[in-house]
């Protein structure tokens, strides 16, 4: 479904009154290539044949409300008592975000009162007993050096009235969740039970993945620094497999639903030979299937090299068990590093051939890293932004960004669908390019 106009409103909790004090450092109201005035808005289509398929006049094109700052906002910063959450699985620069949310928070706004969160959502809730610590410039010196998050994370449910329970006790006026697409949907509980409420609490995301699995904001922090790691292990996979006779080179990367880090990882060194993703599914056997091919390459070239999103070929390891589900609710996947393993070796013995199979799963570690100077800069920005949209009230949105800017996402359409490689587009075309794999096996 093609988003509309109004998909694209963001909830606000009331006028802006208030003199912001950066007010002074802004520009003349008028956009220009490198900015947005707060009045303009980011057009949703960038083609000619899109805009011209809406058959509607230009003021009601759909377009994303701009980030940055505000001339008046909502919250008197003397009085703005502030929450940050991180949840769900790592990715790097958490910290970057936190970092840059406290120090735009204190050193632009001037607001005092910062709490983190421990160990996700279970840090609003007294029985896990993990009280919340004090943010400030201080607390996030240098954080950003580090992996993971100094906040903790975790998954698994917790009751929404209760989160708003804390918060009303707490005195908390903005409420900033770092997180992916589960978190994202927690902070729309979240902002919904607000609302019923009557409260003024504005609920703002930051979302993280580094599968780049959310919709609507280009890319997510931290995927950079997640792919660029993964061309390690391909790098690796590939000396190890042109060192042998019949070497055959085969790397797991994670992307559950979507391939964007074995892509992306593919493209950066050119050193894959087959790129399977959840989103092309395969045939394995027959003469035109995945493993023929790979046999036949091996035989003309003497090596190759394989990458596995761990969310490809799911459908070859389906079983009778009952799914079995995180704490969250996600689907456990089934190892397909493992599987392809075991089924490529079979296949070559099969066919009376000598291989060398080496298997690297760089899992954990391109997802526990420090984030890259590009993602350092990209978590800074995207800080500011949802600093600048909680202080005018926004609420019930993720910054992130569109056609190259700075904008604000309603959450309710950053979780409508999931961001994934699609089959048509140029992305993966660039991927058949480059390997040199067909379109279809089989
Ligand atoms: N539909 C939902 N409603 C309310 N809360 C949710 C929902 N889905 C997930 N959450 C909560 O959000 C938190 C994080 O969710 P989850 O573990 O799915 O990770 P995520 O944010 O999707 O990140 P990632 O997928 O990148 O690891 C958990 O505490 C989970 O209970
Ligand atoms: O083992 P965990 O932390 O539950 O999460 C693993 C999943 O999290 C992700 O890294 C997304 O955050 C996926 O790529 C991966 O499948
Ligand atoms: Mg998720």
């Amino acid at each position: 479904m093609v988003p509309q106009a109004v998909d694209l409103t963001v909830r606000t909790l009331g006028e802006c009154r208030i003199e912001s004090p950066l007010a002074p450092l802004l520009p003349e109201p008028e956009s220009t290539e490198h900015y947005v005035d707060e009045d303009d808005r980011v057009l949703f289509d960038d083609t000619r044949s899109m805009v011209a398929a809406r058959k509607t006049k230009l003021d009601a094109l759909p377009g994303f409300e701009p980030g940055g700052p505000r001339r008046k906002i909502f919250f008197q910063p003397s009085k703005t008592r502030v929450g940050i959450v991180t949840c769900g699985g790592l990715c790097p620069g958490l910290n970057d975000v936190i970092r840059g949310l406290v120090l735009e928070l204190t050193s632009h706004y001037g607001v005092t009162k910062i709490y983190g969160f421990r160990n996700g959502y279970q840090g609003f809730i007294a029985g896990y007993g993990h009280p919340p610590i004090d943010l400030d410039a201080e607390a996030v010196s240098g954080i950003n050096e580090y992996g993971g998050t100094i906040l903790g994370t975790s998954r698994g449910s917790q009751d929404p009235y209760e989160i708003v329970d804390c918060l009303e006790q707490m005195s908390i006026n903005v409420l900033f969740v770092i997180g992916g697409d589960g978190s994202m949907r927690g902070a729309l509980t979240i902002a919904d039970v607000v609302k019923e409420r009557g409260l003024k609490i504005a609920v703002i995301g930051v979302p993280k993945t580094i599968d780049n699995d959310i919709p609507y904001i280009e890319q997510s922090f931290g995927f950079q620094t997640a792919f660029s790691k993964a061309t390690e292990s391909l790098r690796s996979a590939h000396v190890e497999a042109r060192a042998v006779p019949n070497g055959v080179g085969l790397v797991q990367v994670m992307g559950r639903h979507s391939g964007f880090i074995a892509c992306y990882a593919t493209l950066a060194n050119n050193d894959a030979d087959y790129v399977l993703i959840p989103e092309v599914p395969f045939q394995l056997d027959g003469e035109n299937g995945f493993l023929a091919h790979l046999r036949r390459r091996v035989a003309e070239r003497g090596h190759a090299v394989v990458v596995a999103a761990e969310g490809a070929g799911q459908e070859y390891l389906e079983s009778d068990e009952p799914g079995q589900v995180d704490k969250s609710g996600n689907r456990n996947l089934k190892d397909i590093g493992l599987f392809l393993r075991k089924r490529i070796a079979e296949d070559f013995a099969a066919h009376g051939m000598e291989s060398s199979l080496k298997y690297i799963d760089p899992s954990y570690a391109i997802r526990s890293v420090p984030a890259n100077p590009y993602d350092s800069v990209y978590c800074i920005r995207l800080a500011h932004a949802a600093v600048h949209a909680a202080m005018a009230g926004r609420t019930a949105m993720v910054v992130g960004r569109w056609r190259g800017r700075f904008v604000h996402v309603p959450i309710a359409l950053a979780i409508s669908k999931r961001n994934q490689v699609d089959p048509t587009g140029d992305l993966w075309m660039s991927v058949l390019e480059t390997t040199g794999q067909p379109r279809h096996f089989g």
